[in-house]
């Protein structure tokens, strides 16, 4: 079994509509289970700046999919639910970013991990130490809890983690 970290953000229409839908097509997945999840925060937008704040989640699952099978169901469920890539860093209904597979570090052509931006992130990783806060990135060995702390800024918890099976069902 692998263990596997990803990141989801949506800043388009119902965004916490969007989350749990994507949540709940993983969980639906056989070869995945959903074991843990980040409360969810409202976070100001990284990179292209002129667009609408996101709502921003990481969950912790367990999976029999190899990476790219991985990246391949994360890619279905964005165009299931509607992406629609316009703008680089842009709007969008959902994104989903693999950010960490085991401690494998890898790079292909389409895929590379951990995600490359990821330390730079607070959206990615206020979240992801909250679900884990011992984890280290695979290759500089660093503790994420060590960096949160100056990426705080723009990340503001928005709902309290409740319990996975609640997140997928909460009407909002
Ligand atoms: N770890 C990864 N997780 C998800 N996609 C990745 C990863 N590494 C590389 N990619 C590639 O990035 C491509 C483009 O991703 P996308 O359009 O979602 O970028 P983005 O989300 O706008 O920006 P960012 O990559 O900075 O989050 C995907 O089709 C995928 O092939
Ligand atoms: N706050 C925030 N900013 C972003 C996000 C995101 O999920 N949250 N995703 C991006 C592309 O992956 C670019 N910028």
């Amino acid at each position: 079994m692998n263990l596997a970290y990803i990141s989801l953000g949506s800043n388009i229409g119902n965004r916490l509509e969007f989350l749990q839908e994507a949540v709940g097509l993983l969980k639906e997945t056989k070869q995945i289970e959903v074991k843990r999840m980040s409360s969810v925060y409202e976070t100001d937008p990284v990179g292209y700046v002129d667009q609408a704040a996101f709502l921003n989640i990481v969950v912790e699952l367990e999976t029999l999919y190899t990476p790219h099978e991985l990246l391949k169901k994360c890619n279905e469920i964005e165009d299931l639910l509607g992406r629609k890539r316009l703008v680089r860093w842009g709007p969008r209904t959902v994104d989903l970013d693999i950010l960490l597979y085991n401690e494998e570090n890898m790079k292909t052509e389409d895929l590379i991990i951990p995600h490359p931006r990821m330390t730079e992130r607070g959206f990615v990783l206020v979240p992801l130490v909250e679900i884990n806060s011992e984890l280290v990135h695979p290759s500089t060995k660093q503790a994420f809890s060590n960096i949160v702390h100056d990426q705080k800024e723009g990340v503001h918890l928005w709902k309290s983690f409740d319990g996975v099976d609640a997140f997928v069902h909460f009407e909002g």
